[in-house]
């Protein structure tokens, strides 16, 4: 099973990935240490990124997921994955950016089996003061309405479960390994629960 943590910048996304990898033993794949450097550099002089720049390094994640779905592991991914498209890259790869029109694209299952997305979901006011009491992290707090800007939340069709952040990070936790050790996730439509991967 692979677990794709995504929202904004600052919603709390490597502190539950670390948790949860810790807690269940899975390995972690952090979406920042995938950045190429100039990402970093334009992120950390207060520029938002474009789609060109992000579209190799969602490649990389895709490929890192690809490897651990094939391998039969579980994972853990950490990544921002804000758009839908950026979505269907993790999912597809390049098969996402080469579809020839839109009809195309749409054609792509919005999900696959055995890869689950939780979307950390607040609001920000609570985000930006979490980044501001943030210290040694490269992304600024006022890079928040940029992220919020290209936000596409997801749909039930994507096989996400919300979090809601203003919770403790604790329960959080442990609602999540709780619902991961079912192996049917209640998120799921229940005509797309798979048993075992
Ligand atoms: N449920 C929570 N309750 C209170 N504080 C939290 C919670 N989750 C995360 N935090 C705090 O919020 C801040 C942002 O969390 P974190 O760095 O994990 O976010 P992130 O989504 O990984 O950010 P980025 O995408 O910028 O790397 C951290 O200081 C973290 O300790
Ligand atoms: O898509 C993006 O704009 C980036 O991924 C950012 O979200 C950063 O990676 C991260 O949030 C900062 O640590």
């Amino acid at each position: 099973m692979i677990v794709i943590i995504m929202g904004v910048s600052g919603c709390g996304k490597s502190t539950l990935g670390t948790l949860l990898s810790e807690k269940l033993g899975w390995p972690l794949y952090e979406g920042d240490d995938f950045h190429p450097p100039e990402n970093i550099d334009k992120m950390a002089h207060g520029e938002a990124l474009t789609d060109q720049d992000r579209f190799p390094w969602l490649h990389e994640l895709h490929q890192a997921t690809v490897k651990a779905r094939r391998s039969s592991s579980d994972a853990i991914v950490v990544c921002s994955a804000l758009k839908r498209l950026y979505r269907q890259i993790l999912l597809h790869g390049r098969q996402a950016l080469t579809s020839s029109s839109c009809s195309e694209r749409e054609a792509l299952p919005p999900s696959l089996p055995g890869v689950y997305f939780l979307f950390l979901n607040g609001d920000y006011e609570l985000i930006h003061q979490r980044m501001v009491a943030r210290s040694g992290h490269y992304m600024r707090a006022d890079m928040l309405q940029s992220q919020f800007s290209a936000l596409e939340p997801p749909g039930a069709e994507e096989r996400v479960l919300t979090v809601d952040i203003r919770r403790d990070i604790g329960d959080i936790v442990t609602e999540v390994v709780n619902l991961l050790s079912l192996r049917a996730p209640p998120w799921l439509p229940r005509e797309q629960t798979i048993i075992a991967e």
